[in-house]
């Protein structure tokens, strides 16, 4: 039956996890529609790998159902194993075979039509840049290599959804930034999930983020929801000519309405946004009103670190935030 891209996606409905007394995932819910490259972080041991372990199949969830295009991953294995590929954090890579005797492997067992295989082949080769080893045993493949053929085998079958757990783990910059494009092109079509330690991947490729603490969703939101969950957001830095330092504060007092906070540092001033509005326009024009005599002024981009940080610390002060 032809796959309909308009509806496959990768769901999780309260799923949950427990190994003996310690529960790792506890009613974890989401959704990855075609299209959208949602990253999925969180501390070590949040249970990114075990969730995603549970919605490709591979470990049985303790609550809840995991699917893919529709199908429960557990009663309906096939038809969901059709619909998505699977980075898993440490490949099942056959050292001693070549790639392409490795990708024939995969083909075999995920019983894909033998005619199609050479297009395939072909496809991933290029699309992963593989020509150069394509005759070499895996054993002996640097490890942005290996990750290059564990992403092959996850698109061989060119599916509609892709489950990526740490896909430039251990890559040096050139190759994570090789694998992020990838991700990106695939992601115009395509459901995927990736998971990452490397904040500064998801401004790269995802469009959503979620955050997974002790097991728990603990956010589901945009790239830019979540930036606006800083303290900092819409904050202003300016600098002042020394003349004029002194008399800075005063001026500063008229924006009482946009601004609910100010650091100095002599010359320096950090004027905090009061509803996380971005405050440069009311700054300039108040300093061109009073004349101040301006040396710089920059908006504060908050860091996406910062957040994650405050959000997973055991006291954490930060708020939810309105769009
Ligand atoms: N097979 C298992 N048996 C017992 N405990 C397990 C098993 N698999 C995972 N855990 C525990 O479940 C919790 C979640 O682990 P998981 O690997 O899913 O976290 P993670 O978010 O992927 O962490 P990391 O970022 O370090 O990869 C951890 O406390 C881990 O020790």
């Amino acid at each position: 039956m032809p796959k309909s891209p308009q509806t496959v996606s990768i769901e999780a409905e309260g799923l949950g996890k427990s190994f003996g007394d310690l529960t790792a995932v506890e009613e974890v819910s989401f959704t990855v529609k075609p299209g959208e490259v949602v990253g999925f972080i969180g501390p070590n041991g949040a249970g990114k790998s075990t969730t995603l372990r549970m919605l490709t199949g591979f470990l049985r969830p303790s609550t809840g159902k995991a699917r893919i295009g529709g199908h429960d991953v557990l009663r309906k294995p096939g038809a969901a194993r059709r619909q998505f590929g699977y980075l898993p954090e440490t490949g099942p890579l056959y050292g001693e075979m070549t790639v392409i005797e490795f990708l024939h492997f995969v083909a075999g067992a995920r019983g894909m039509d033998r005619l199609a295989l050479d297009g395939d082949l072909n496809r991933v080769r290029k699309i992963c840049h593989l020509e150069k080893v394509w005759h070499q045993t895996i054993e002996t493949l640097s490890k942005g290599y290996r990750q290059r053929v564990g992403l092959a085998q996850a698109i061989l079958h060119d599916p509609s959804c892709l489950i990526l757990d740490e896909p430039t783990d251990g890559l040096d910059p050139n190759q994570k930034q090789e694998v992020r494009d990838l991700v990106t092109e695939m992601g115009s079509e395509k459901a995927i999930l990736l998971s990452t330690h490397v904040l500064e991947e998801l401004e790269a490729v995802c469009d959503r983020v979620i955050l997974l603490h002790k097991g728990s969703v603990l956010l589901d939101e945009s790239i830019g929801a979540m930036r606006k969950r800083h303290p900092l957001f819409g904050s202003v830095k300016v600098r002042v000519a020394e003349s004029d330092a002194e008399r800075a504060p005063a001026v500063f007092k008229k924006l009482e309405p946009f601004v609910s906070k100010i650091d100095r540092q002599g010359e320096d001033f950090l004027l905090y946004s009061r509803d996380k509005r971005n405050v440069s326009e009311a700054v300039l024009a108040v300093i061109k009103d009073s004349g101040l005599d301006l040396r710089e002024v920059a908006p504060v981009i908050p860091r996406l670190e910062d957040v994650f940080q405050e959000l997973t610390r055991p006291t954490s002060n930060f708020t939810e935030e309105d769009e």
